[in-house]
């Protein structure tokens, strides 16, 4: 999969901020430090466009990134983070809301959860709302490189059983670490926005078992 060109747009607070929604767009939403950044710098194939940290909450604001001029990938500022203060946890919940809520160019939103942990109580919200909205609720489960993989392979059961998700949806192991994994998010993103969009050519392969290498 070759991604043409891939531009950070900005960073943005407030709604009335946000790129013109001429394209489709597909949301990235989970807990703080669940990967997120990583796993989009993985994709794009760059080293630092998004943002990483070992500090949860890094990413506090809307991210929004171009790919090639045919739609956004959108980074969500990560929720369930403890160590901030109740205004500023409030202030992140209402933009993810609004957000999630308004945004009328959102066309999917990826729930990432931790693949050594069950889900929140917040990923389960996340999940139940990305269902009621008609989204298919393409679930990633990061830092796959963490886990053997027996035990991968039962957590990822887990996780399908805690966020009750349907027979259909799925759930992919990543690891950015490893940079394993991220084709097979592309090809579940590319099938919702082929209908959509002029994707090259390239994106159009067949889904290949993803042996993750782990001890
Ligand atoms: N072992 C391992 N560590 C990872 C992986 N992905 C991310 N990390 C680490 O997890 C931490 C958080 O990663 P980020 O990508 O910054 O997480 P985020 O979800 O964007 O974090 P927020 O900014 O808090 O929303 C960093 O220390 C990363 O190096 C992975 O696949 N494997």
């Amino acid at each position: 999969m070759i991604i043409k060109e891939a531009a950070f747009v900005g960073s943005f607070v407030k709604m009335e901020q946000y790129p013109v929604p001429d394209m489709p767009e597909i949301a990235m939403a989970g807990r703080s430090n669940v990967g997120k950044s990583s796993l989009i710098n993985t994709m794009l194939n760059r080293k630092k466009l998004a943002k990483t940290s070992s500090t949860p909450g890094k990413t506090r604001t809307i991210n929004f990134y171009k790919i090639n001029q045919t739609f956004y990938l959108v980074d969500l500022p990560g929720y369930g983070y403890a160590k901030v203060s109740k205004k500023e946890r409030e202030s992140w919940g209402g933009m993810i809301g609004t957000y999630l809520s308004r945004r009328s160019s959102l066309q999917e939103v990826v729930l990432l959860v931790d693949c050594r942990h069950d889900p929140s109580g917040e990923d389960k919200q996340m999940y139940e709302w990305i269902q009621q909205h008609g989204f298919g609720g393409v679930v990633i489960a990061t830092k796959a490189d963490k886990l053997s993989r027996s035990k991968l392979t039962q957590q990822l059961r887990r996780i399908r059983n805690q966020l009750g998700m349907p027979k259909e949806a799925v759930i992919l192991p990543v690891s950015s670490l490893k940079k394993e994994g991220s084709e097979a998010v592309w090809e579940a993103l590319a099938d919702k926005l082929k209908p959509l969009t002029d994707l090259p050519d390239e994106l159009d392969r067949d889904l290949e078992t993803i042996e993750l290498d782990r001890q």
